[in-house]
């Protein structure tokens, strides 16, 4: 495969309704896309950076600064790069995961396309469609929670997350479980809120039955997670401290974790995310894929990945109207609570070419 050049590009898509968690409020996003160009073909990643370090040390600006004078150079001084090589050649430079993932992702893209071949078939899918979890923000009311609860479950969401916070945990969590009963699978995101002082008002959440309390401390606090977990019920997920899958055996390890949120940006690729997902089925830990408000590109790919047999949680891979009036691509739709895993070649996707000329804020083409 002969790479030619790379195009860096953002586009800006308003969100349907604003998306409050414990760490601010998403009301539009500017995302940056990856496109990889070939001799035979095109690929297309998706970084998943918010405009600000508040998820993550890694914002849209550091991204695409990193992307152009380092990790596409690097790239362009390499031979025979393909999917596979692209992570090896930016292993010198440190960390920048989501923008080293959304270069492997349209490298990967381009390479499959080229080849025929699905995304899903090369990390090794063995499912046509995955259920399909959702994820909710923080409200200004339980009435307001309800509704929103009530209507994801209408359209057959199979899996609610709340978003929690001090301040909005118990008694959110009491409201939905009095309102849709016992039965809903649900589960909690702190987005490292709490501290291990909070034990004890965590504890209450273990009377709700709940699938899992995700990343309750700061994303560096492995044994604070494991002195947690030993005085909960509910079992510990983890997101923002997985970053690779060395990360994921320590986690597992030191029993911080019993569940693990799979996001391919975080943890730099979809290929390493393959390597999480086997070390955790390895180690008899369920794992589902997690979500950063994908347009359709990432989407897809994030479906391709719930497909793996370890993935038996329901994911935050929602249908794109949980985000978005319009996708950038043709819309994931639920059916019956479920959603396709694209059948194409590479990601199984492409951009609606007047859907990404409407929304784009900026182009930069790279040659090699
Ligand atoms: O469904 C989705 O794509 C979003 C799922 C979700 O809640 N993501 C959270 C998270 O911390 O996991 C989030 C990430 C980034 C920005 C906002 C929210």
């Amino acid at each position: 495969m002969k790479l030619t050049g790379f195009e860096l590009r953002r586009i800006g898509l308003p969100l349907a309704a604003p998306f409050r968690t414990s760490f601010g409020t998403q009301t539009h996003r500017d995302i940056l896309l990856v496109r990889a160009v070939t001799g035979d073909a095109e690929g297309w990643g998706e970084c998943v950076t918010l405009p600000d370090p508040l998820y993550s040390e890694e914002y849209v600006d550091g991204a695409v600064d990193v992307l152009t004078r380092f990790l596409i150079p690097a790239l362009a001084g390499a031979d025979d790069v393909d999917g596979a090589r692209v992570a090896t050649v930016l292993a010198p430079f440190k960390g920048h995961r989501m923008a080293k993932a959304a270069l492997e992702m349209a490298v990967l893209d381009a390479e499959l396309k080229e080849l025929g071949r699905p995304l899903a078939r090369e990390l090794g899918a063995v499912h046509p469609r995955v259920p399909c979890g959702v994820s909710v923000g923080i409200m200004d009311s339980v009435p307001q929670l309800l509704d929103a609860v009530g209507g994801y479950l209408e359209q057959g969401y199979v899996r609610v997350k709340l978003k929690i916070e001090p301040g909005w945990d118990v008694a959110p969590v009491r409201a939905v479980r009095n309102r849709f009963g016992g039965e809903v699978l649900l589960q909690v995101d702190a987005n490292t809120a709490y501290t291990l002082a909070d034990a004890r008002h965590l504890a209450q959440l273990d009377a709700f039955d709940l699938l899992l309390i995700e990343q309750p401390l700061e994303e560096d606090d492995i044994l604070g997670h494991a002195q947690l977990a030993r005085q909960l019920s509910t079992p510990v997920c983890l997101d923002e401290s997985i970053t690779s899958a060395r990360t994921a055996a320590a986690a597992i390890s030191l029993g911080a974790c019993s569940v693990i949120n799979i996001k391919p940006g975080r943890v730099g690729g979809y290929l390493e995310a393959r390597r999480i997902h086997d070390l955790c089925v390895a180690h008899g830990v369920a794992v589902w894929c997690g979500g950063m408000l994908e347009t359709g590109i990432g989407r897809a790919a994030n479906v391709a990945l719930a497909a793996l047999p370890g993935f038996t949680l329901p994911g935050d891979t929602s249908a794109s109207d949980r985000y978005y009036r319009t996708d950038i691509t043709s819309p994931f739709v639920l059916d019956d609570g479920y959603l396709d895993v694209p059948a194409g070649a590479g990601i199984g996707v492409e951009p609606l070419a007047e859907e990404l000329d409407a929304t784009t804020t900026w182009t930069q083409w790279i040659p090699l």
